[in-house]
């Protein structure tokens, strides 16, 4: 029994931050087990331009501890109002890798995404010509569409006819939950991989209603059944190097969780690694986790792999039963539970 795992250093290729003293919160939790993050622009008002970008970067590295290395990866927000040109001047500005599409409505601050790929074509194309990825949160946002279909329907409505039009687009599928997303993905271009969370790899819907509502297992793309969480396993375990960690670590006030209309998001970068190792653990498949980690991503990004080593070890420890964030409390996922693994 394998009771202790040295990887690559690793990556998270999808995070929320948030800002301010939010972020001074949280932040800490993700530099301490990744070199690099992703961070998403859905902040209010959004991360749509080069030059927010390059501030919300630098207030990232001014809240970080002492002697940390870690490097936020800016993306921008897609409005209707970005340009051919912003984009261009996104990718020589070396520090934004990625666009990130929030349809409309989806998803948590999406009210200023757009709501159809049409509008935005010659900013895609732009995107297209000079390598820049499209990071897509795939769902769909008509209210007729069941929700736990949306993400479905989107592969079919979207995604495909997307890349028909612009066959070597280079996208990122963001943290897909169904089957359907899973084959798409594999069958695609090298052109196009995927984030996997680490709560679709360890939950399936059940965890929504286990013994009474449970808002801190609420996410977007909600949780699906068990057959779509054993497809997301499979393929994160499979070896192919088209999905990635990307945890979505998604930080809301516990008062905001636990309301009428509680928000969408888990925060899990607390114990990011421990999740993971406990997902292929329970397949047999740490020996996949490295590549998963540590190798997938940066390859797909075109950047280097991450010199130094992790740790983690099979040690049990207890989540905290919330840890600050600002002036409010966050509750993680797996809060006040035991973990069976442990970043050292
Ligand atoms: N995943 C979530 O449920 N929420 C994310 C937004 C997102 O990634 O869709 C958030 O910013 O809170
Ligand atoms: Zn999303
Ligand atoms: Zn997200």
């Amino acid at each position: 029994m394998t009771t202790q795992l040295t990887i690559t250093r690793p990556d998270d290729w999808h995070l929320h931050l948030r800002d301010g003293a939010l972020m001074a919160s949280v932040l800490p939790h993700t530099a301490r087990e990744f070199a690099r993050a992703i961070v998403m622009p859905n902040l209010k008002p959004p991360v749509s331009t080069v030059e927010m970008a390059a501030a919300y970067r630098e207030r990232i590295l001014a809240a970080l501890p002492a002697g940390s290395d870690f490097q936020p990866l800016m993306t921008l927000y897609l409005t209707g109002n970005l340009t051919p040109d912003e984009v261009v001047k996104a990718k020589n500005s070396g520090f934004v890798h990625a666009v990130k599409l929030y349809p409309a409505g989806a998803t948590t601050n999406s009210e200023a995404g757009v709501a159809g790929l049409d509008g935005v074509m010659p900013t895609l194309e732009k995107m297209a010509e000079i390598g820049l990825p499209f990071l897509v949160h795939g769902e769909v946002t008509d209210p007729a569409v069941d929700v736990f279909d949306r993400e479905a329907a989107f592969i079919d409505q979207v995604m495909a006819p997307l890349l028909q039009r612009l066959p070597t687009l280079r996208v990122v599928f963001e943290h897909i939950t169904t089957k359907q997303a899973a084959q798409f993905v594999a069958e695609a271009g090298a052109n196009v991989g995927a984030t996997i969370t680490p709560q679709h790899l360890l939950m399936n819907r059940n965890a929504l209603f286990q013994g009474g509502i449970r808002p801190h297992h609420y996410c977007l793309p909600v949780l699906k059944r068990e057959e779509h969480r054993q497809a997301l396993v499979a393929a994160a375990t499979s070896g192919s190097t088209k999905f990635f960690l990307g945890t979505d670590s998604a930080p809301h006030a516990l008062h905001t969780k636990e309301a009428a209309c509680g928000c969408a998001g888990i925060y899990s970068a607390h114990a990011a690694l421990a999740f993971y190792a406990e997902a292929f653990d329970a397949a047999g498949a740490l020996d996949k986790l490295e590549a998963f980690a540590s190798f997938n991503g940066p390859d797909f990004y075109r950047l280097p792999r991450n010199s130094g080593t992790v740790t983690l070890v099979k040690e049990d420890w207890t989540v905290p039963a919330s840890y600050p964030f600002g002036e409010h409390n966050v509750v993680p996922l797996r809060a006040g539970e035991t973990l069976g693994w442990k970043l050292l």
